[in-house]
């Protein structure tokens, strides 16, 4: 957790110091109560049997009793109020940082497996709650028994010594090896558990085909058996904490009786034994709650540095050093010396290639399905490692050049473009957030998705929904490209731009982007199954044929 913590940069100090300080009030206020309570009875009762009833200061005790009740109250309130807030702010730098350092990291532009983006998910949520669940409870713990110990040694030595004894063994060292058995067990666990995730993720989101194949049921019932086996474990890996509390709560009644028992027999001051008796035991109960939720620890731990580890290796392996690295005034020429990429460890390599790409040409990149043209388009953005030598942009050895601003100058439409939810403008302005309107309908009319988009009432402020809901393929391919163009890319990479569109409209297309290259300042870069030569100026087009 504390490594997590650092590694965002510690946000929400304020807050998460305020909520330990606060958690330590509140159990403290709990032990006092209990204590104070114990021994103003007792004394009380004491007083009256003597006949002194009359003479004896209830005011002092009872608004000490009194007081104690209101601060644990405030205490706890506003321990909840603080924690969750720093959760907060902590939430607000982790999500956004991890997603990006996981972004940054990956090969390619393939989407994270829903898989993993639930496994991450999940370390997120443990992570979070790990403050509330884990470390303000445990601060309260730690102070309640640093109270409830000075209150049997005012008490008596003997009782202190026991009670310090029996707090270090129930309420630390088994724990403590409890939590250490757990860690392995939890690993495995979580590591079933994220394929048990993994299993229904795939199972939900492809549910409609499968059930087309009559497949659904029987995936649906692994599954569930999957599932069940897993929470079976689960409840296991909770059992031992269970009993350990259990003892805890038993050790905290018998160390009440040893105090009221050692009080009688060593004619000690009884009141004072109640008071320690009371504390003790709301020391140990304390313990023993958390102890329930103690088998979340390894998990939360094992969590917190999962992401803690992701943020550390946040940038792709093969970056430049942000020291060493060398800037570039252009990626023009962008020149490719007998380079071949895999797309993935042990995925086969692309075939060889050498091209040259000049400011004003479009270039056709064409091979059969799977030969290898999106990883070789990918690695001319530097989205996968490629050897020294390979690559260059105008002149720079690709190697020493970060991905950042290599990413700045080209930019790529996919066959099948990512959209979040939310109008047209809204995913346009993901790749110009000050895009003006002008901007926006320049950018759709090159891409020729103005027609369509304009065609309804809401115009740019037409939706889209989940996963492109509302527009067709070829139409989000085309919003696709209007975003891409907006990036002001110098570099344009087109995966099957010209797919499912009839012959008419493909030359058009084509005619709008010749007009977006008139300047002579920037380039295109086709992949397609076959090259062609429609409608591009003769001699700036040329194909390389995989
Ligand atoms: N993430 C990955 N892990 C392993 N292998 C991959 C991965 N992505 C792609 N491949 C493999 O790498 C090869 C090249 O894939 P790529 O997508 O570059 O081909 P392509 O020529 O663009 O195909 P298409 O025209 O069908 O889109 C294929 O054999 C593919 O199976």
């Amino acid at each position: 957790m504390m490594k997590l913590w650092s590694a965002l940069g510690a946000p929400g100090r304020l807050q998460f110091g305020l909520a330990m300080g606060l958690a330590a009030v509140a159990a403290i206020a709990g032990v006092v109560l209990m204590g104070l309570s114990g021994w103003f009875l007792v004394a009380g009762a004491l007083a009256g049997v003597a006949g002194a009833g009359h003479s004896f200061n209830h005011l002092f005790p009872s608004a000490g009793v009194r007081g104690a009740a209101f601060t644990r109250v405030l205490g706890r309130y506003g321990e909840q109020l603080t924690g969750h807030d720093a959760i907060l702010s902590l939430s607000a730098r982790l999500r956004p940082r991890v997603f990006e350092a996981g972004a940054r990291s990956r090969r390619g532009l393939s989407p994270m497996a829903s898989a993993d983006l639930t496994a991450l998910v999940d370390d997120m949520d443990a992570a979070e709650g790990a403050f509330l669940k884990v470390v303000l409870p445990g601060i309260g713990v730690i102070s309640g028994f640093v109270v409830a110990l000075g209150l049997a040694l005012a008490s008596d030595v003997v009782l202190f010594v026991l009670a310090v004894l029996a707090a270090a063994l129930a309420a630390g060292a088994l724990p403590f090896l409890a939590v250490q058995a757990a860690q392995r067990r939890a690993a495995v666990l979580s590591l079933q558990a994220d394929a048990a995730r993994g299993d229904v993720a795939r199972l939900i989101e492809n549910a409609t085909e499968l059930d087309v194949y009559g497949a659904l049921r029987r995936y649906a019932g692994e599954a569930e058996a999957t599932l069940a086996h897993w929470q079976k474990e689960s409840e296991a890996l909770e059992r031992p904490f269970r009993g350990l509390s259990a003892i805890l709560s038993a050790v905290g009644v018998g160390m009440g009786v040893l105090a009221l028992w050692r009080a009688a027999v060593t004619q000690g001051d009884l009141p004072m034994a109640a008071g320690a008796a009371l504390a003790l035991m709301a020391a140990f109960e304390a313990a023993s709650a958390m102890l329930k939720v103690m088998e979340a620890a390894p998990k939360t731990k094992a969590a917190s540095d999962r992401l803690a580890d992701r943020l550390e290796g946040g940038a792709a392996a093969w970056d430049a050093a942000p020291e060493t690295a060398q800037a570039i005034d252009s990626v023009f020429p962008l020149e490719v010396r007998g380079l071949t990429v895999s797309a993935a460890p042990g995925a086969p390599q692309t075939p060889v290639v050498s091209f040259r790409i000049e400011a004003g040409s479009v270039t056709q990149l064409a091979g059969s399905s799977g030969v290898g043209k999106s990883t070789l388009a990918e690695a001319l953005m530097r989205l996968h490692p490629v050897a020294p030598d390979m690559l260059s942009y105008g002149g720079v050895d690709a190697c020493g050049v970060r991905i950042a601003s290599v990413l700045e100058r080209i930019s790529m439409s996919p066959q099948m473009p990512a959209f979040l939810p939310g109008t047209v403008a809204d995913q346009l302005r993901l790749a110009k957030p000050e895009a003006s309107e002008a901007e926006m309908r320049a950018a759709l009319e090159a891409a020729l998705a103005d027609e369509f988009v304009f065609a309804r009432a809401e115009g740019l402020e037409s939706l889209i929904g989940e996963g492109g809901a509302g527009f067709s393929g070829g139409e989000l391919r085309r919003l696709g490209l209007a975003r891409a163009l907006l990036a002001g890319p110098e570099l344009l990479i087109l995966d099957e731009p010209f797919a499912g569109l009839d012959k008419a409209l493909a030359d058009r297309l084509a005619a709008r982007l010749s007009d977006w290259l008139a300047g002579g300042q920037r380039a295109i870069l086709i992949l397609q199954h076959k090259a062609d030569g429609r409608g591009w100026p003769q001699k700036t087009a040329f194909s390389v044929v995989l």
